[in-house]
């Protein structure tokens, strides 16, 4: 029986962990509280799949030793720890689990907000491990009537503002990457100005770390804000930048802040801790049952799924979106693997470029279709490619793919073509689909040769002379090869090409003969 190894690098829900366990094709290694070296160094090597969270970084130390891994479920949503493109170079999908954790973070958010505004750690403490009693010294803020301003309006942005809005705060949202109605349609207001969220009087934010928004708050911006701002921050350690952070607490210019996350993780020893304006959390917007349960199923559900090859659910680095990939795509793209797949065979030699067309509605699916057409193309020369490393393993090989939407055709309702050119010439195949659902070579090499994309072929090109037919027959049926389908096309230099499906592998000795009959140009042989 088929095992995989599924490797948990970071804590995960109990049900989740009895999932891994539970399946017979799993052998699962629990492996949250091994040193991160040992981890890397020994376990590692012998996953087909890893589930990660935010304690373990995907970087160039853990990708060296992932030499075995398909993909990896990063159990949350932030990915700015995973190096996406070196997973893809490598051919490891990643994967994470979106939503799960929405509602957890969401509600941290509103602590910690609250907690700002009335400094209620800080009274807590006072009363309870001081036993002071003394009111007047924790007199707090309202949140409503406040400006609450919302950066990054997602799945988080969208419901803290919709929490606010029930406290009667007015919110102001920023966010250049959706749509402005789905602040409006809520009663908010939206604002292209980032000025604007800086004149709010209270500011949380909800984006991914990445390089536009690493210091999105910094020094300048902070002193834009309105004295005695607060800010919020239960996305990323860095969004806003920690020393201008301290400095705006420090001043009072900001009054409070509310932080679950930390440039450097742990933070025990951050200077933001000094401060007794801050109030803090060790990144705990994703920890309730609820939302750990949640992450805990998906994450071992999807990377059950991805470990067998059935899907891989919120995959970040597949060329292609599959949901967004009608169907009547899909057996184009299985097909274009095939053609990559036959033209390698057929002009086997060092690749130096594939360009792929589409005529008909397919034409806008061209690149991905050339994604498969290299794939099928390569996969004779590699085993390690897959759709996820095959345009940076080409572009590594120096491998020129082309991909382009001709529009379309008079004859054929969809056709694609792919042209592979090796250091030994050019074969061009086109192909399509019918009504009846079969994938059709139609052309080879200029030859109008149509024949079904399966099982294993002989092309034989010859001088159109007469006798030539019956003498490929007789070779074929001596070596006991039996003929399924045979498919002729000329061309104007009177040359012939027969595409011929037979029931078996042709060996050696059969193809020197074929070669060896007097019109024979050249013969080779394919297996699709
Ligand atoms: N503290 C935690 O434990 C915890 C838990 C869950 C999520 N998070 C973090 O919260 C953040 C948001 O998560 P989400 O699920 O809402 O993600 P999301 O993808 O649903 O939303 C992110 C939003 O940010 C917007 N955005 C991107 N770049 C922007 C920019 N430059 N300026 C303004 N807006 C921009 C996007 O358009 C999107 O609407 C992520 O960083 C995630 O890692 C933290
Ligand atoms: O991005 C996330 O999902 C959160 O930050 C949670 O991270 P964690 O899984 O390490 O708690």
């Amino acid at each position: 029986m088929q095992k995989y190894t599924i490797v948990v690098c970071d804590h995960i829900h109990t049900a989740g962990l009895e999932m891994l366990q539970n399946d017979e094709n799993v052998n699962f290694i629990m492996a949250a509280d091994e040193p991160k070296d040992k981890l890397v160094k020994e376990i590692i090597p012998q996953a087909d799949v890893a589930i990660t969270r935010s304690s373990t970084d995907v970087d160039d130390f853990f990708l060296e030793h992932a030499t075995n891994m398909k993909a990896l479920v990063r159990a949350g949503v932030g990915v700015d720890n995973v190096d996406i493109p070196g997973c893809s170079k490598q051919g490891i999908i990643v994967m994470n689990v979106p939503t799960a954790n929405t509602i957890a973070a969401v509600e941290l958010t509103m602590a910690h907000m609250l907690s700002c505004m009335r400094m209620f750690p800080y009274s807590h403490d006072h009363l309870k491990n001081q036993r002071i009693w003394k009111r007047e010294k924790w007199y707090g803020h309202e949140l409503k009537g406040k400006k609450l301003g919302v950066i990054g309006f997602g799945n988080i942005g969208s419901r803290v503002a919709k929490r606010a809005k029930a406290f009667e705060m007015d919110i102001v949202a920023y966010d250049p990457y959706i749509h402005p109605s789905k602040v409006t349609d809520l009663d908010m207001t939206y604002t292209k100005n980032f000025e604007d969220i800086l004149a709010c009087d209270v500011i949380t934010i909800h984006t991914p770390k990445n390089k536009e928004t690493i210091g999105i708050i910094g020094a300048e911006e902070i002193a834009k804000m309105k004295d005695g701002v607060v800010l919020v921050n239960c996305a990323r350690g860095d969004l806003y930048n920690e020393d201008a952070l301290y400095d705006g607490l420090k001043s009072g210019k900001i009054r409070f802040a509310g932080i679950d996350v930390f440039g450097k993780e742990p933070a025990t020893d951050n200077k933001l801790l000094d401060l007794d304006n801050i109030v803090v959390s060790p990144h705990l917007g994703a920890n309730t049952y609820e939302s750990q349960y949640n992450i805990g199923t998906q994450a071992a559900e999807n990377a059950i799924a991805a470990a067998k090859g059935i899907s891989y659910p919120n995959a970040l680095n597949l060329p292609i979106d599959e949901s967004k990939i009608p169907s009547f795509v899909k057996p184009f793209l299985e097909m274009g693997q095939k053609i990559g797949f036959l033209a390698s065979q057929i002009n086997k030699s060092q690749i130096i470029s594939i360009k792929v067309t589409g005529n008909g509605e397919i034409g806008e699916y061209v690149d991905s279709l050339s994604t498969f057409v290299t794939v099928g193309a390569m996969s004779q020369s590699s085993d390690k490619i897959n759709y996820v490393n095959a345009d940076f393993i080409a572009k590594e090989k120096g491998i020129k793919i082309e991909a382009e939407n001709l529009g379309d055709s008079n004859v054929y309702k969809n056709l694609i073509t792919a042209k592979l050119t090796t250091a030994e010439g050019t074969t061009t195949i086109s192909a399509t689909i019918f009504d009846d659902g079969v994938q059709r070579m139609v052309a080879i090499n200029g030859f109008e040769n149509e024949v079904a994309l399966k099982g294993h072929m002989v092309l034989f090109k010859n001088s159109d002379v007469p006798g030539v037919i019956g003498n490929v027959g007789m070779t074929l049926a001596k070596h006991n090869v039996n003929i399924s389908d045979f498919s002729l096309a000329r061309n104007a230099n009177k040359e012939a090409l027969a595409v011929i499906l037979v029931d078996d592998k042709v060996d050696e000795t059969t193809l020197k003969e074929l070669a060896a009959l007097d019109a024979c140009l050249n013969v080779s042989y394919a297996n699709i």
